[in-house]
């Protein structure tokens, strides 16, 4: 064991839950050919912890496995299965502290915020355990005197997921609980730079008396193989992915041989909309939560801010403000609000896009340096237009660019100009504007005077490229049934 994780053993009530090897049909293996590869931390630059390095012989053997255990997991009563996720989700709980450690320590973000992911994480198998009480059928009155018409829902098969680095836990759980919850095998293969949450929930699973094959976390450096295997197998039957829409493109197409059922959580480019009735504190205390939260590196994180001409001004003088009382550094520290990027091309990227909008005539109002390592001034920049790279590419980091528009009409056009359509947000107080606006923005999600929209309740998905399906609410396991339709002649 390696000094770092040594060290981070020593941060936790339960070391054990610190696991570097993979959980594949129920046993913990190292790789075939004892491959491992480095997770670091991405505050220090130390490695924090060598994990097992699997290639696709390994995973063959985890999605069948999966095939198995999901018959006589699929055959116990809903209430069965559900009683088996609550004791999970009472686990993710009573470890929250342990969870969060190492969410923080591979991950970069805050202690309290990767804590909150814990809880949001295990909120969807608390939610989809319940939610296995509900996958209901139909009867449907005959079409002729001698038939009796049914419909049942059975889970779909097995499950394949692919998730990424920004939500190490809760990406996770927001698919494999409703598959799990419909009755379904799960082969999940979590980003490289955060492995160890996945590993740790998969502990969890264990203790709580998940079957042995049902569930298994297949960490690997070959992104693309894995992806290969998890297209090209026949037992798999769903694709579940979260990342960027260039890899989901790469994702569609392969799946598309075996006519795979997909869903697709996408990249985003979230416009924030301050109108001049709004009220200019709390779009502030929104556009703060919207666009910092995870230091910008979240899917549905205000990606441009657009504020109308008559409370510029004041808007940006009061961003900056909140701005600059941001507190960044080590996660791990106590009272620092703003961690490190994931890495080396994620901090190029944000220096891109303020270069660009700087040599288009642009000002930086606060931050715009790299500070050292992979961290970053939190940073607002005025006079952005709709010609700059920040307009149409996700910068995924803790930049605020403010656009300026005059009329209701010409904001929503900018908002909408974007092949992207996950999340948008705006701040209004006149209720024609609010119901006008909210209908015309071509977003899955709209946050009206509120910067924070993730629940475990609610639909979450966007529309054009941004993606295909919806994850959480009672909509969230529909991807992880198939429809049978009987028809009996009596
Ligand atoms: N919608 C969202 O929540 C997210 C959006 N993004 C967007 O994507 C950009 C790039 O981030 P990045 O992490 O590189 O996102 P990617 O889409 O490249 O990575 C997401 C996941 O997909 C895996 N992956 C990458 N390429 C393939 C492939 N060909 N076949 C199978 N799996 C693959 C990655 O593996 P590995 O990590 O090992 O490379 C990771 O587990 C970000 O800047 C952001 O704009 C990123 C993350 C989340
Ligand atoms: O992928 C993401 O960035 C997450 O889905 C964002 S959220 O669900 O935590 O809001």
């Amino acid at each position: 064991m390696n000094k770092h994780v040594t060290d981070l053993k020593m941060l936790l009530k339960d070391p054990s839950l610190l696991e570097t090897r993979a959980y594949v049909a129920g046993e913990w293996i190292e790789a075939d050919d004892g491959a491992t590869f480095e997770v670091t931390n991405p505050a220090r630059g130390d490695v924090i912890a060598q994990v097992t390095d699997l290639g696709r012989a390994e995973v063959k053997r985890a999605i069948t496995a999966a095939e198995a255990a999901m018959k006589l997991w699929a055959a116990r009563t809903a209430k069965d299965r559900a009683q088996v996720m609550r004791k999970w989700f009472d686990l993710m709980m009573e470890n929250q502290d342990d969870l969060g450690k190492i969410l923080t320590a591979e991950m970069g973000k805050p202690l309290a915020e990767a804590k909150g992911e814990i809880a949001y994480g295990a909120s969807f198998i608390e939610w989809f355990g319940e939610e296995a009480k509900r996958i209901y059928g139909e009867t449907i009155p005959g079409h002729m005197p001698d038939k009796r018409l049914t419909v049942i829902r059975q889970p779909i098969g097995v499950v394949a997921s692919i998730t990424p680095w920004n939500f190490p836990n809760a990406m996770i759980t927001r698919k494999c609980a409703p598959a799990i919850a419909a009755g379904c095998g799960f082969v999940g293969r979590p980003a490289s730079e955060t492995p160890l949450s996945a590993l740790a929930m998969a502990v969890l699973a264990e203790r709580a008396g998940i079957p042995k094959g049902l569930f298994s976390i297949v960490p690997s450096t070959k992104a693309s193989e894995i992806g290969k295997e998890f297209c090209e197998n026949p037992a798999i039957r769903k694709l579940t992915f979260t990342g960027s829409t260039n890899t989901g493109r790469i994702l569609l197409r392969q799946a598309a041989d075996q006519v795979l059922k997909c869903s697709m959580e996408l990249g985003g480019n979230a416009p924030f909309i301050v109108f001049d009735d709004a009220d200019l504190d709390a779009a502030v205390e929104g556009a703060m939560a919207s666009k910092f939260r995870n230091n910008g590196q979240t899917c549905v994180c205000a990606n441009r801010i657009y504020v109308q001409a008559g409370v510029y001004d004041a808007f940006a003088d009061k961003l900056a403000a909140a701005v600059e009382k941001l507190n960044v550094g080590d996660g791990l520290t106590e009272g620092v609000t703003t961690g490190p990027l994931i890495n080396e091309k994620a901090v190029e990227k944000v220096q891109d896009h303020i270069q660009d909008a700087l040599d288009g005539g642009a000002q930086i109002l606060t931050g715009g340096q790299p500070i050292e390592g992979l961290f970053f001034e939190p940073t607002v920049v005025t006079g952005i237009t709709q010609t700059m790279k920040v307009a149409t590419e996700e910068t995924f980091g803790p930049l605020a660019p403010l656009f300026r528009f005059e009329t209701e009409k010409e904001a929503v056009r900018y908002a909408n100009d974007t092949i992207f359509g996950l999340a948008a947000y705006f701040y209004a107080r006149d209720i024609g504007r609010v119901t006008r606006v909210q209908e015309a923005l071509e977003y899955g999600i709209v946050g009206v005077n509120t910067g924070i929209i993730s629940t475990e309740v609610a639909p979450f998905g966007g529309v054009k490229q941004s993606g295909l399906g919806r994850e959480g609410s009672r909509h969230g396991i529909e991807d992880y049934l198939e429809m049978k339709y009987i028809c009996l002649s009596v």
